[in-house]
Formats: structure tokens, sequence, C-alpha cells
């Protein structure tokens, strides 16, 4: 079993604390042989214990992050921007959750039971680096893939529904806060925090990040830029809406399809049921042998690993149209599980060690 040196940088934020409790646990294809965990100056000195060993987080700093073998990068898109070119200049693989190299030409934007059988180190020998895609585009484009394969996909329309903890630690801070000060103060004015433009307690936002020229927001961007790059598909007409609404943890999404080929309600669960990290949760399902019944919310989906599929029915809207319901915890499989997954799916495949070998 390959033993890795690995590194966390943004280790104490929502995404690196979830990589945290991920790699304490076994994977097919490495070891955990030591844990490097990097934040900004106000966090170093502070001690975790991983596997009954302590880990002491440092400033983030290029010399001691040579040391290891993979890092998973999950701070500000800057700071990839500004270690990462340095690191791959040494050939240590770099995973990037955050947004600043998906749409890099020479970069693989990678879920691996999507595209990951495209992953190969003459890919990323010049350039090691595999960014990760965005929360949202992650389980969206688990289930367009297994749909595409079988009816061919025509056009998307997606409406998401995002948790705070997308907005990292500070958004969680703030929907605590509010939801608090409505309880002690009962005041719900409708002020600016930092994270949200609007009072997200008690609130819905059509906004998820800022908006730019064409009148979508960053965030609707990325979703269609990601999916179109990571299906293949430059051309494919698809629409996002992005709603920031007041849950913790778990990003939830509203889908409506057309393809080319007939479809029906029951093929497309059949269909989904059987690719790998979906679960297909709907009328059928029973309490008693289910962990889920009926379909599965943001609170439910919180912790878990797969991404749900609940509410799949026919729309006349299109001529071969589907709706669905997709929900996954965007801290997980959104961000710190399909990060370490890459470098899982890297230790397999021989990359991590044509790399060390280098
Ligand atoms: N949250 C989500 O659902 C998803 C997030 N992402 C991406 O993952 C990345 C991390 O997000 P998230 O965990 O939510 O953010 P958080 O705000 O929760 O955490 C940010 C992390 O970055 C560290 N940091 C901040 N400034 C510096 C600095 N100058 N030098 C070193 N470290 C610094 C923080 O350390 P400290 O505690 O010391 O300030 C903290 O560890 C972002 O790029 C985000 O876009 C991607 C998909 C989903
Ligand atoms: N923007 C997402 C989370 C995120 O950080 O995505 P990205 O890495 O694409 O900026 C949200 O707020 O839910």
């Amino acid at each position: 079993m390959l033993e890795l040196t690995i590194g966390i940088v943004g280790a104490t934020g929502v995404v690196g604390q979830t990589a945290f409790d991920i790699l304490a646990d076994d994977f097919s294809g490495f070891k955990v042989k030591k844990l490097k965990m990097y934040a900004s100056r106000s966090s170093a000195g502070k001690v975790f214990n991983f596997r009954n060993t302590k880990v002491t987080i440092e400033e983030i700093q290029l010399d001691s992050m040579l040391e290891c073998d993979a890092l998973l990068f999950a701070t500000d898109a800057a700071i990839s921007q500004e270690y990462i070119p340095k690191l791959a200049e040494k050939g240590i693989l770099c995973i990037d959750k955050s947004s600043a190299f998906r749409v890099h030409p020479d970069v693989p934007l990678v879920v691996p039971e999507v595209n990951g059988h495209t992953l190969s180190y003459e890919k990323i020998a010049k350039f090691p680096v595999i960014a990760s895609p965005n929360c949202c585009t992650i389980p969206l484009v688990m289930v367009l893939k297994a749909l595409d394969n079988e009816f061919s996909l025509k056009r998307a329309i997606v409406s998401t529904y995002q948790s705070v903890s997308g907005a990292g630690k500070p958004g969680v801070e703030t929907l605590t806060e509010e939801t608090q000060n409505f309880f002690v103060n009962q005041d719900l004015t409708c002020g600016k925090s930092d994270v949200f433009p609007k009072s997200i307690a008690f609130n819905v936002m059509p906004y998820v990040a800022g908006i730019l020229e064409n009148g979508d927001t960053d965030e609707e961007a990325k979703i269609i830029a990601e999916t179109r790059k990571i299906l293949e598909k430059v051309n494919l007409p698809l629409a996002a809406t992005s709603v920031r609404v007041p849950t913790f943890v778990g990003h939830g999404e509203s889908v409506t399809l057309e393809f080319k080929n007939k479809v029906t309600a029951k093929h497309v669960k059949e269909i989904l049921a059987k690719f790998a990290g979906l679960r297909v949760i709907d009328e059928s399902s029973k309490l008693e042998e289910d962990d889920f019944e009926l379909f599965v919310t943001p609170r439910e989906a919180h912790g878990k690993d797969e991404v749900y599929v609940s509410r799949i029915r026919t729309t006349d809207v299109f001529e071969n149209g589907i709706s669905l319901w997709i929900v996954s915890d965007n801290l997980r499989k959104g961000a710190a599980l399909n990060a370490i997954q890459v470098i899982n799916h890297c230790a397999l495949n021989g990359t991590i060690i044509s790399l060390k070998r280098k």
C-alpha cells in the first residue's frame, strides 16, 4: 500500500476540517503516513488529534509544503494561484478545491465516477494539478453523465438550494448569529452581513457570489462552464439559477432535462441506481430497508457520501423530458470527499508513484 504524506491547506475551514475527518478513514489506494495541516497565521499552533497523533497547524509556507506527496487546497483561489504553480514545478500533486484552475485548458477537472478514466500520469506530468469542481457541479454531472450515456442529453435547467456552509465558516457563523438574534432580540432586520448581501435567516436569496455582465451570478457561470468541460459538451444548452437558503449543510438541486431518446421515469430510476455514487430514493423506498423514504432533504444528506436523487418524473415541457431532485453534502462529495477520491484514484492508477519517481 502506498504510504503518503498528505497536506491540507485551509485545514481549519469547513472543507479542510471535513477532509481531516475523511482522511482518518481507510482508502483502497493509499495510507496517510503523515498529515500536515496549514492555515493562516491566526490559526498557527492549534493542535488536532489525527489517529492518536498530534498535528499542529502551520502557517502556510512553501518549504514545509514541499515535504508532502500530495496537497489538498481548500483556501481562496488567490492562495491556490500563488502556491500551486510553485509546488507543481517540483512535481508535487496538488488537488485544488478552489475555482482557480477549473477552466484552465491544461488542468483536468475531475469527478472520479464521471471522468476519472481520463486521468493519467502523462496528462498531468508537466503540471501535476487536478481541479475539483464546484459543490453543485459535482452531483449534477454525476446525474447528467449517467443519463446522457443512455438517453443522450439535449438541454438542462437547474435551480440550486445552497446551504450557508457553501460560504465557508463565516457563512455558518452568520446564519447562527442571525437566528440567535431573532430569538433573543426579536430582531429580523434585513441588514447586510459581511458574508451575504441580505439577511439569510428565515429567508432565501437568488444570489450566490457576484453578478456578471450577462446577468448570471458567478456561481451560475461556474456550474455552466464546469459541467460543459466535464461532460465534454462545449455547447450544451444549460441554464442555472443559484439560490442561497437558510440550511447549514447540504445543497439541493431541482433539475429539468431534455433528451434525444424516449425516457420513462422507471427507466431513469434504473439507470441512476446503477451509477457509482448515486442512490435513488422514491415512493418505493421503505424506512425499514433504506435510510430514507420518499425523498431526501439536505439535513438528511449531511455527513453522507452518496448523491441522492428523488422526485423523478416525466414532464411534458420537453418532448423527452424528466424532472428530478438531487441532494448531497456540499462539504463531502461536493468538496473534500471528491478531492480525496481523486488522490485515491491517482494512487491506484500509478500516477503518484510515477510523479514521485520523476
Ligand atoms: N464550502 C463549500 O461547500 C465548498 C468550498 N469550496 C472551496 O473550498 C475552498 C475553502 O472553502 P471553505 O472551507 O468553505 O472556507 P472557510 O472560510 O471555511 O475556510 C478557509 C480556510 O482558508 C484558510 N485561510 C484563510 N486565509 C488564509 C491565508 N492567508 N493563508 C492560509 N490560509 C488561509 C483559513 O484559515 P484560518 O482559519 O486560519 O483563517 C481556513 O482554513 C474555497 O476555495 C471554496 O471556494 C468548494 C466547494 C464547496
Ligand atoms: N460557492 C459555493 C461553494 C464554493 O465555494 O464554490 P466554489 O468553490 O465554486 O467557489 C456556495 O457558496 O455554495
